[in-house]
């Protein structure tokens, strides 16, 4: 929680949350709210999924957090810093940036460089050839942007933003209008950028990239903030369940409850309505061997994982693009 006191606490920068917003709002001209007094709180270190459908106020979000709109109210602080000190730290990919095509990758990065006044000029070369070799653009340098996969293309502007030492990058959906193999490109590109310390802030209307990639997630609904919190708390109370189906209903749950299994329960009053409990940490193949070891007729079996899916579509009261 922000401490009451200094606006955003008393804790030395860098061990503050590497964002932190209170009460972040944007109303546009016109009276359209498209963001709604938004408390956000990014750990350092976190792939964090900024998920919403479209139109939710992600783009408005960022665009404030970056100081390139400002804010009708509220307050928000990168890297536990001021925005000035803050930003040369921090990378972003808000709207691609405009490549040459007839230009090689590395004569795109040079340029992108020189329009950066706070950028070093004598590191250049060394910069721009770390940046590519970040997101893996090494061997392609010297080729012309427009012989490039849309992949290649996300992961030179990916590159872009890496042009200096990054604590936090914030990336507005990078995958957006990639194919599937491009999508995957940037995908393992962001988790190999965390994996090296940097925090992703990355937006996303797909819940399963958000799944695959990220450890946190907020979800935002209409400019509101409904939830926020890791991966395993946002799914939190939904816990995996084995189901049997099997017309022995009594055998079956004396051996689910000898396995020490919680919740366990027969799933209709029937015989053959079959039972379930849940999982907890024993493994699934232990359970249907002890059922059939003690002669259970299984004619059945399943492990039900919790699904995001349900968890932001109640959240939201919307159905999310899942096949991303
Ligand atoms: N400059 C603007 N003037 C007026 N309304 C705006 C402006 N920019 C965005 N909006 C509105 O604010 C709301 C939030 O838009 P925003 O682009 O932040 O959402 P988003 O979640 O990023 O969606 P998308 O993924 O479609 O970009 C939308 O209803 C949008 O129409």
């Amino acid at each position: 929680m922000l401490d009451a006191g200094a606006p955003f606490g008393a804790a030395p920068p860098s061990a503050r949350p590497a964002i932190v917003t209170r009460g972040l709002t944007k109303r546009f001209r016109g009276g359209q709210v498209a963001v709604d007094a938004l408390d956000l709180s990014v750990p350092r270190g976190a792939v964090y999924g900024f998920l919403g459908p479209n139109g939710s106020g992600k783009t408005t979000t960022i665009r404030m957090l970056l100081g390139l709109v400002a804010p009708t109210s509220g307050e928000h602080e990168l890297l536990g810093l001021p925005l000035g000190e803050a930003l040369p730290r921090v990378g972003a990919l808000v709207e691609g940036p405009a490549f040459y095509p007839y230009l090689s990758g590395e004569a795109n990065l040079r340029r992108f460089d020189a329009a950066d006044p706070a950028a070093p000029r004598a590191t250049v070369r060394r910069r721009v050839a770390e940046a590519l070799d970040r997101v893996g653009l090494t061997a392609a340098a010297a080729k012309r942007y427009r012989t490039y996969s849309l992949g290649m293309r996300q992961r030179l502007a990916i590159a872009a933003a890496l042009l200096g030492p990054r604590e936090l990058l914030i990336l507005d959906e990078p995958t957006n209008g990639l194919d599937p193999q491009g999508t995957r490109e940037v995908r393992s590109l962001v988790k190999e950028i965390a994996a090296g310390g940097t925090t992703v802030f990355v937006s996303s209307h797909l819940l399963a990239e958000v799944e695959q990639m990220c450890t946190h997630a907020a979800v935002m609904r209409a400019g509101r903030l409904v939830a926020q919190g890791s991966m395993a708390s946002l799914g939190g109370g939904q816990v995996p369940r084995v189901r049997v189906r099997t017309p022995d209903t009594a055998d079956a749950l004396r051996v689910l409850r000898s396995l020490g299994l919680a919740d366990v329960r027969a799933d209709g009053p029937e015989p053959g309505d079959g039972v379930s409990a849940e999982l907890g940490g024993v493994a699934p193949e232990r359970v249907n061997a002890a059922l059939v070891g003690e002669g259970v007729a299984v004619r059945g079996f399943a492990v039900e994982r919790p699904s995001l899916e349900d968890v932001f579509v109640r959240l939201t009261g919307e159905g999310f693009d899942v096949d991303g």
